[in-house]
């Protein structure tokens, strides 16, 4: 991807006028200041109402009012204002991408074993260092996973990057480390109702057969990835408590979890519910092993996240493309896109060792695949402005 194509820093942003702040909606308003602030592009963008921008060609002529704008109107240092606005933004965030398998648990045709494992590969290479790849549960349930142990066995396993797979029970669990897992992930929720659609059995049932699970990873060494779903709303429950959800996370962290991963499983949540329902997992488990992982389906995601940030997470999981939804939550639809997370964050100087264009490669091989559009707006955005 050129430079050009990227999103703007606050490194980016000039002196303007601060009689342009009224108008301060347009995208091509800026142009690339000479020095590259490393410190202040950490809060870059707010100034925009917090949308990343694609700087192209067709600005020049903005630039050049903004320019006689400079010399004749009171001159204001805009970088000053997001800093304002967006404190404490982590300087890294670490990217879980769980399209192989939130994503694909999901997709009604078959896909492959050797697309899987190719997409695996591709995220790979686009720099994730967490790709969740696949789950050992029961193919009664969740058929579309039914190749776990062939898609474990084989990836090529990179040093420095973590694959880890679903294990509901200890028979999953040791399915897993025959195929080479060296992490599992554990899956319970804060409501009754979906723990029982989605494992058939209670909270408390889920957790007894987890501390089994979780004892027998830490006999091998593995590292044990926790989830705790509904975290917001349940399709049968409808608003969670955030006393609950803090009551699994903690179990799950007790249990040994060296990672809490809270699920809107059905995307309900706003800015506001997601601060309550942090606030109260904050309580018990440190931030820094906590990791927020958003559905998209009212488009709520990436304002979660951004608040989930200003709250001091710093793992994000998502799904290249926006592939996703849960077969045992009605009304669940993709994750929140990669690609736009990756989007949002570059935007705000925040580092993610992702290269976007190389996940758009990745996304566009399992998008096209599925025979299906891009399900990430970043991704179709930029594809206008290269084609
Ligand atoms: C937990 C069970 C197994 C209980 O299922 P069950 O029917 O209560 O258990 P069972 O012990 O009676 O087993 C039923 C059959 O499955 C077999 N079986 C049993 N276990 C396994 C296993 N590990 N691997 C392979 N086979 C297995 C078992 O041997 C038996 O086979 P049969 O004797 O009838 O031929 C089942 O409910 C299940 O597999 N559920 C998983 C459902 C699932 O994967 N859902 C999607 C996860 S997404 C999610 O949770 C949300 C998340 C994490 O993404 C976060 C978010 O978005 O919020």
């Amino acid at each position: 991807m050129s430079s050009l194509e990227e999103p703007l820093g606050l490194g980016d942003l000039p002196k303007l006028s601060i009689n342009r702040l009224g108008s301060f909606s347009q995208p091509s308003a800026y142009r690339r200041a000479a020095a590259d602030d490393r410190n202040t592009r950490k809060y870059n963008n707010s100034c925009n109402g917090g949308a990343p921008m694609v700087f192209h060609a067709n600005s020049h002529a903005w630039h050049q009012q903004c320019r006689q704008a400079d010399s004749s109107c009171h001159v204001v240092e805009l970088r000053d204002l997001p800093r304002k606005v967006m404190w404490d933004l982590p300087s890294f965030v670490k990217i879980v991408e769980v399209g192989p398998r939130d994503g694909l648990q999901n997709e009604k045709g078959n896909v492959p074993t050797s697309v899987k494992i190719q997409l695996i590969h591709k995220l790979v290479a686009a720099g994730l260092s967490v790709v969740e790849a696949t789950s050992f549960v029961s193919p009664k349930w969740v058929p579309q996973l039914a190749d776990a142990k062939e898609v474990l066995k084989g990836i090529q396993q990179m040093p420095n990057v973590r694959y880890p797979v679903l294990t509901p029970n200890l028979r999953g669990f040791e399915a897993a480390v025959a195929a080479g897992a060296k992490e599992i992930a554990v899956f319970a929720s804060a409501s009754e109702s979906f723990s029982k659609s989605n494992i058939n059995c209670t909270i408390e049932e889920s957790l007894v057969r987890y501390r089994d699970v979780t004892a027998a990873a830490k006999k091998h060494g593995l590292l044990i990835r926790g989830y705790v779903s509904c975290v917001i709303g349940c399709p049968v429950e409808g608003a969670i408590d955030p006393s609950k959800v803090a009551y699994v996370a903690k179990e799950l962290y007790n249990m040994g979890c060296s990672e809490i991963s809270l699920g809107d499983t059905i995307g309900v949540g706003t800015p506001g519910s997601v601060v309550a329902m942090l606030e109260a997992v904050m309580s018990f488990v440190p931030v820094d092993k906590i990791a927020v992982h958003f559905h998209d389906t009212y488009g709520q995601a990436l304002a979660n996240i951004l608040v989930s940030l200003q709250m001091g997470i710093s793992i994000v999981d998502s799904s290249v493309s926006g592939l996703g939804g849960c077969p045992y939550a009605k009304g669940a639809t993709g994750n929140v896109a990669t690609e736009d997370v990756v989007y949002m964050l570059h935007g705000l100087g925040i580092e993610t060792n992702v290269d976007l264009n190389k996940l758009m490669e990745a996304g566009n091989y399992i998008s096209k695949h599925l025979g299906r559009p891009l399900g990430s707006k970043t991704a179709a955005a930029l594809r206008k402005l290269t084609t």
